[in-house]
């Protein structure tokens, strides 16, 4: 078998065009100030550029908030809070990974709710419980949607389909975001038929758990580790997370990241039935929604 690549970019212009088309009928451009705080990881910078670069291709407004390694929280929610109050900014979003001594917990509930891009202030997640009320404005959590949205796109099922979570112990400690997401957004979201597991890689029974799912989403640090032998034949593998394996040089002498994920990609299609692959898979989606969540951030500032 050869898995069928599931491309992600298709997704994004779609979910993109339809979500333009309502501002510029409004007349309104959005604007999205993003936020960031300098680490040594490589992949915050890549990222950060990624998300300038896929604003501006779209002819989305980013504003890039680009704070020292040393910046206080202090520092940072001051910059949140300029962002909430200039009205020509729709949209807040806080590059992950943050410095561990700035915590999440202090900074997401001071995004205007309003202006919180992806699904994760308060506000929102709060939704995801039965006994609160989605707010009119609701975001629902970015990484699940995109996850639905994209299987949805190919019409791959998951009622009532084994869905396996395979993680890692050190990437769930140091982004709290991850963690919470695994075991709290994506079991509120996925359908009540579909049995859902949450496995760390290192466990002595992850490899037989991931094997018998048939919807694999893995979201490891470590590149290349998931092989054919870790997936059901026929299964749906999405592949999260890039890590930077190289640098190639571009045509204009520049350096272009080298991503790779968690799966094995070449391996894992001589079984898996389908593949959302690093890159052009999953990340192209999320970006799609994040994009389409500023422009209906826009349009619901327009209207009192
Ligand atoms: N608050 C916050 N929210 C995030 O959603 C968030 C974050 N912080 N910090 C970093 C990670 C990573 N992330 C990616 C999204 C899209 C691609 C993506 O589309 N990548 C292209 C890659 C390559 C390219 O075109 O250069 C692809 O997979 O095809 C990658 C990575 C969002 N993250």
């Amino acid at each position: 078998m050869t898995a069928q690549l599931i491309h992600g970019r298709p997704v994004q212009q779609g979910l993109v065009a339809a979500a333009l088309a309502k501002t510029s009928s409004a007349g309104v451009l959005p604007r999205v100030a993003l936020l960031s705080v300098a680490s040594d990881d490589p992949m915050l910078a890549i990222n950060r550029e990624l998300h300038m670069r896929t604003f501006a291709a779209y002819g989305v407004e980013g504003i890039d908030v680009a704070l020292p390694a040393d910046a206080t929280l202090d520092a940072l929610l001051e910059r949140i809070h300029e962002a909430n109050d200039d009205q020509s900014v729709h949209g807040v979003m806080v590059l992950m990974p943050l410095p561990s001594r700035l915590s999440i917990r202090d900074i997401l509930p001071a995004i205007d709710p309003r202006k919180e891009l992806e699904g994760l202030h308060p506000e929102h997640t709060a939704g995801l419980l039965p006994s609160n009320r989605p707010a009119p404005t609701g975001v629902l959590p970015l990484v699940g949607e995109a996850v639905i949205l994209a299987l949805a796109e190919y019409g791959i099922p998951l009622e009532s389909r084994n869905i396996v979570l395979l993680t890692e112990e050190p990437l769930m400690r140091s982004n709290p975001v991850a963690n919470v997401v695994a075991r709290c957004v994506a079991p509120a979201m996925l359908p009540p038929s579909s049995p859902l597991a949450i496995v760390p890689i290192d466990h002595p029974q992850a490899r037989r758990l991931a094997s018998a799912a048939d919807v694999l989403i893995v979201s490891l640090e470590r590149p290349e580790v998931v092989s054919a032998e870790w997936v059901k034949p026929g299964a749906t593998v999405i592949d999260f997370n890039p890590s930077l394996v190289g640098f190639v040089e571009r045509e204009d002498g520049t350096q272009a990241p080298i991503l790779r994920g968690g799966i094995a990609t070449e391996d894992v299609a001589s079984v898996a039935g389908h593949i959302l692959p690093v890159p052009g898979g999953i990340g192209p989606v999320m970006l799609g929604v994040l994009i389409r969540n500023a422009a209906l951030a826009a349009l619901a500032s327009r209207t009192p």
